[in-house]
């Protein structure tokens, strides 16, 4: 038997994911169970995104915690299932991936007993200047992932390399040998990487996760994910299926993942079916929609919502400037309606992000990243004057900004003004060292089991008295995180308001994904060494279709920004001029 399966096409901003909630709510209201759904997406990001308007939207009382468990990626779905099966035990140990830290190890030691070069920083991001450049042993992991994700056949291997431009170095063959042994690798070891155990569950035929199942975002599922799903709709105990999409946002074409998939569903249509049926889009205004269908060079599945929205090109000489100009975009978002409105900075390569988070900071305007400890240094920093003598305890620079706000503002060595523990305790760590930080750190924790409040004249007797600006002095930290940290302060006294790091996320357009912006800040950097990719027309309409969506994330107002050495992508240029 097959499930009833409703399809939802629509443009960015068309409601796709709020009309997949939408349904749920349905099914809610017909009875349904919140264990009887599963909602899957394509990032953890985004299936944040959606357990948070599930919970204020659909199960008000539920503990978010249960909400948490019914979204997740399809990779964390088919994980699950493996588990539950028992196919896999222990997923700490045996789930590895290429950027973990702690996993470099076992790849480490494969590359070492085959003699291939191998960069354990490399991730699987889409960012080398040239796939053909990247050291043997990443091209390696690359390309066995791709055909997993791709369900190739060993006779197809090297038509897939050449598709993924692996091709160039043909003194690398036989990739065949390596792509085995390292599968036989894995296989010995009892380990997998995301893509094997998508092959897994399909393998093992395992049962769906619900009998209601909803898939957001699947115009970027892979061949393998497309065959777990469709398995799952074909299941006897799935009830319904409802799936959503856009092929204009697909852009994992280098993992594998193919629009087309999508549409060869058999499903009953909804949203943007032909071009009289272009759904709305609640995001997207006028001006932000024309720039976007330039940069996709033709209509869109959907159209502008009323707003006129803003497009402008932006050039900032150097950090100083950018960082002016992020203030801005953030004042202006403070004047939307909403009670947070986050400025998102992004970027095609994960590089140019982290370079624009590097002079953002050293300016003084504090961000972070969209995925988890991509831009860390407001979050975490080691302690110590210099990388010869760093500790491994860490405080967060953006912790201490605000104890040293009010450790500044203090009027007299004995202000009885209450002070947060966490940022006693950020003071204490950071200017301290040997007994007089252990001393403190008790005195500390006698207030707190007497839960008597920390005053300002505690911080100032335990860190040496009201040194004023003399503090910077005594801060156990590297200059430069010092520097960052006054310059922080100067620009907020000028403005006369803070701006926390997560206002502003720094990121690639693919992390951004299914997210929303009121301001973004597009750089239009593109490497040089890829522009002959732009040549080949599949590549060209694939990195049209990755800056559509980075401008569609926005809202309100979209920024071009033109900001360092790198070339500006060739069709951006005279988009906001
Ligand atoms: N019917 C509606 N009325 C008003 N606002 C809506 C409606 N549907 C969606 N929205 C709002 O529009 C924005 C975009 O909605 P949603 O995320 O569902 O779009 P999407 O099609 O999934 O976008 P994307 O293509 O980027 O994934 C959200 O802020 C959402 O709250």
């Amino acid at each position: 038997m097959t499930a009833d399966l409703i399809r939802w096409r629509g443009g960015p901003g068309a409601g796709k994911s709020t009309t997949l909630i939408e349904f749920c709510r349905a099914e809610v209201s017909a009875g349904a169970a919140i264990g009887d759904i599963s909602v899957m997406t394509f990032s953890r990001a985004q299936a944040s995104d959606l357990a948070r308007r599930l919970h204020e939207l659909v199960f008000l009382d539920a503990d978010p915690k249960t909400i948490s468990r019914m979204c997740g990626t399809i990779h964390a779905c088919a994980l699950r299932q493996c588990m539950a099966a028992g196919l896999i035990e222990d997923p700490r140990e045996q789930v590895i991936t290429v950027t973990s830290r702690r996993k470099a190890p076992i790849y480490e030691e494969f590359m070492a007993g085959h003699g291939l070069a191998f960069d354990p920083t490399i991730g699987a991001e889409d960012d080398a200047p040239s796939r053909a450049d990247l050291p043997v042993g990443n091209q390696v992991i690359a390309l066995a992932a791709y055909l997993t994700a791709t369900m190739r056949q060993p006779d197809e291997w090297r038509v897939a390399a050449t598709a993924l431009g692996l091709a160039a170095q043909p003194q690398i063959w036989p990739f065949s040998y390596y792509i085995t042994a390292w599968r036989d690798y894995k296989a010995k070891n009892g380990l997998f990487e995301h893509e094997d155990y998508i092959r897994l569950a399909l393998v093992h035929r395992l049962p769906p996760p619900a009998s209601i199942l909803v898939v957001d975002e699947y115009q970027d599922v892979s061949p393998a994910q497309d065959a777990l799903i469709r398995s799952w709709i074909e299941h006897p105990e799935t009830k319904r299926v409802y799936v959503a999409g856009d092929p204009d946002q697909s852009i994992y074409g280098f993992r594998g993942c193919n629009p087309r998939l999508f549409l060869a569903i058999n499903a009953e249509d909804r949203g943007a079916t032909g071009p009289s049926s272009r759904p709305v889009s609640h995001r997207c205004p006028v001006s932000v929609m024309a720039a976007a269908e330039s940069i996709l060079n033709r209509p869109a599945n959907v159209s502008p919502c009323i707003r006129r929205g803003q497009v402008h090109h932006v050039q900032p000489p150097d950090a100083d400037a950018l960082a002016r100009q992020v203030e801005e975009a953030i004042r202006y978002a403070r004047t939307l309606p909403g009670e947070r409105q986050p400025v998102f900075v992004l970027s095609r390569y994960q590089k140019t992000g982290q370079a624009l988070a590097r002079a953002l900071s050293a300016a003084g305007v504090p961000c972070s990243s969209i995925k988890p400890g991509r831009v860390r240094f407001w979050s975490r920093v080691r302690i110590g004057r210099d990388r010869a003598h760093l500790e491994t305890t860490t405080v967060s620079p953006w912790t201490l900004k605000q104890a040293i706000t009010r450790y500044l503002a203090g009027s007299s060595a004995i202000d009885p003004a209450p002070v947060p523990t966490i940022e006693a305790e950020t003071m204490i760590l950071a200017t301290l060292t040997d007994a007089k930080r252990t001393d403190a750190l008790a005195a500390l924790r006698r207030l707190k089991s007497k839960r008597e409040p920390v005053r300002l004249g505690d911080v100032y007797a335990w860190t040496g008295g009201h040194l004023r600006d003399g503090i910077f002095d005594a801060l156990n930290l590297r200059p430069w995180i010092v520097r960052e940290i006054r310059a922080c302060l100067t620009l907020e006294q000028r403005r006369g308001y803070e701006i926390p790091p997560d206002m502003v996320k720094i990121d690639t357009i693919h992390a951004a994904k299914g997210l929303e912006a009121a301001v973004v800040l597009l750089h239009t950097g593109f490497q040089k060494k890829r522009l002959d990719d732009l040549t080949d027309p599949d590549r060209l309409a694939e990195e049209r279709r990755v800056f559509y969506v980075g401008a569609t994330r926005a809202s309100h107002a979209l920024l071009l920004l033109d900001y360092g050495e790198t070339p500006v992508c060739p069709f951006l240029r005279g988009v906001g001029a």
